[in-house]
């Protein structure tokens, strides 16, 4: 990052009042408390979850929050990357290092490599915090491994470690990548690298010309922080509200406003009041584009005699916490529709009742309940006109906003997930009721989560039609988004739903399958 102050960690004059005993055995907070969170983290906490506390209790000024964050944030990113360097630096596998010395070595190899700290200072400090929460033994390692670390820059390293793992810039289809070089070089475990070159390529993205170029293109948008955006929840905030206090408008979503890099949600107080909240703008055009097949589909059917008397119901069927269920009930309101937020954990369905609560405050007709929702099919068949199932999977396309996700999935979380989602959307289908609409998402560009669940699920069912998605979600957006349809023949699958990607479109990888029922 370009950390301003980082002049402060090298500047010696700043810790002058100390003698140099005492500065050889206390790290600076700021470093303190980024190891103990990415201690946390390798012991299976969520950065997300984690630091924000940690910050708060050690009262970090801005600047050594900002630097904390940066660090935890930067090595979570890069460990895979940095592994490599450290095992050739300290002439040993990583897993034969023990762990707490394993993540300092890390927060110095991100100083080193990822950051602009001068190498004494990055070295120096990283072996004073070890010398003071691990001990000398290991602070002496440390220190040889360092500086064996800071005797090349990252992109010699990448040359030297994964030397096949770019491309020329001149040609960028003429030569194939080494996936495990990519993998080193752009830290993210080899599965997933392949997993999504299979996407790519399964969603029509890319052609067998650019898949490598696109997968590249992917990887570093991982990488990279993302912008966060809001979304001002129609009726309940006008977005000019939070584009006067310091947003722009997002180029998609007509209810998304972004925040420059490091902007601070908690400054909105149509944030703090629930009226706005932190939400991918992919997310937020999902459910716009559900919503706006939903009305095509329903436009003109008042006197339907299947309607509910209570009005239109929709259901949101796996709602934890409660983002894109809150877009949702601001648009039920002018549409008279009840929504019910089904959850299957008892915390996330507390989460989105509060989430839910300034909705609720401006009319919105919510009830929430805790289930497993692949029972709700059966239990309340055919009841439904609008139907959410945004599904639980390994968020392989939100790695930019949970850069831990990628070392804590494992392969077999997908097979895992995959028969839960099947069964979940077997289940929606169950409660939508003819002439109803059903979107099927997932934060996850994985084939076997999107295209090959809908497939098999769709064999099954010859009263379900799949809805042109990308026609649906064009319409709703505020500006017509780029590749949206495949470029090669993907099947019909691939050509009537929509793969989003942080590289195309700015957003996570979010995936939208729309399915109508017609008896
Ligand atoms: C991708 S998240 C939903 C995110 C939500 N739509 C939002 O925008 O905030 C999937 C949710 O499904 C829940 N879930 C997992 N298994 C479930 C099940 N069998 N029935 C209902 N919900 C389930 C998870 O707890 C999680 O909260």
């Amino acid at each position: 990052m370009s950390h301003g102050g980082q002049a402060r960690y090298s500047d010696p004059a700043r810790r002058s009042a100390q003698r140099p005993s005492e500065r050889r055995r206390q790290a600076d907070p700021a470093r303190r408390v980024a190891f103990a969170s990415l201690r946390a983290i390798s012991d299976g906490a969520y950065a997300n979850l984690d630091l924000p506390g940690r910050l708060r209790d050690a009262r970090l000024g801005a600047r050594d929050a900002a630097f904390a964050t940066e660090l935890v944030y930067g090595v979570t990113r890069m460990r895979g990357f940095y592994d490599a360097v450290i095992a050739r630096g300290a002439g040993r596998d990583v897993e034969k290092i023990d762990a707490p010395v394993l993540d300092a070595l890390r927060l110095g190899a991100h100083q080193l490599l990822g950051m602009r700290v001068p190498a004494h200072a990055a070295v120096d400090a990283t072996v004073g915090l070890v010398r003071s929460e691990i001990g000398a033994g290991p602070a002496s390692f440390t220190n040889a491994v360092l500086r064996r670390v800071s005797e090349r820059s990252a992109e010699r390293w990448r040359d030297l470690l994964a030397p096949h793992a770019d491309l020329p810039a001149d040609d960028a289809g003429s030569e194939r990548l080494d996936l495990e070089d990519v993998a080193v070089a752009h830290s993210h475990p080899a599965w997933i690298v392949r997993a999504l070159r299979t996407a790519l390529l399964a969603h029509g993205t890319s052609t067998p010309d650019t898949v490598d170029a696109d997968l590249l293109a992917v990887l570093r948008a991982d990488n990279h922080p993302a912008d966060v955006a809001l979304v001002a929840r129609p009726g309940l905030v006008d977005p000019e509200e939070l584009l006067e206090a310091g947003g722009r408008p997002g180029p998609y979503a007509p209810t998304a406003v972004v925040l420059d890099r490091g902007g601070d949600p908690g400054r909105f107080r149509a944030v703090r009041e629930g009226r706005a909240a932190v939400q991918d703008e992919g997310s937020q055009l999902l459910v716009h584009a559900l919503v706006r097949a939903y009305d095509d589909l329903t436009a003109g059917r008042v006197d339907d005699p299947a309607a509910s008397p209570d009005g239109p119901r929709w259901l949101d069927l796996a709602a934890g916490p409660g983002g894109k269920a809150a877009l949702l009930a601001a648009l039920s309101i002018p549409r008279g529709a009840q929504l019910f937020c089904n959850e299957v954990s008892e915390h996330r369905a507390e989460l989105v009742e509060s989430t839910l609560g300034a909705a609720m405050d401006a009319g919105a007709e919510v009830f929430v309940g805790v289930g497993d929702g692949r029972g709700v099919g059966a239990e309340e068949p055919d009841s439904f006109d609008l139907v959410l199932l945004d599904a639980p999977c390994t968020g392989l396309g939100a790695l930019r906003r949970r850069p831990d996700a990628r070392w804590r999935r494992v392969p077999a979380d997908v097979a895992d997930l995959t028969a839960l989602q099947e069964e979940l959307l077997v289940s929606a289908l169950g409660a939508l009721r003819p002439g109803g609409v059903l979107a099927y998402a997932t934060c996850s560009p994985h084939d076997a989560e999107t295209l090959q669940v809908l497939r098999r699920v769709l064999a099954t069912r010859d009263d379900v039609r799949l809805l042109d998605a990308p026609a649906y979600l064009d319409a709703a957006a505020v500006t017509p988004l780029p590749d949206l349809r495949p470029r090669i023949d993907a099947g019909d699958l691939a050509a009537r739903t929509v793969q989003l990607w942080p590289h195309r479109h700015g957003t996570d990888a979010m995936f939208l399958a729309l399915l109508a029922r017609d008896r």
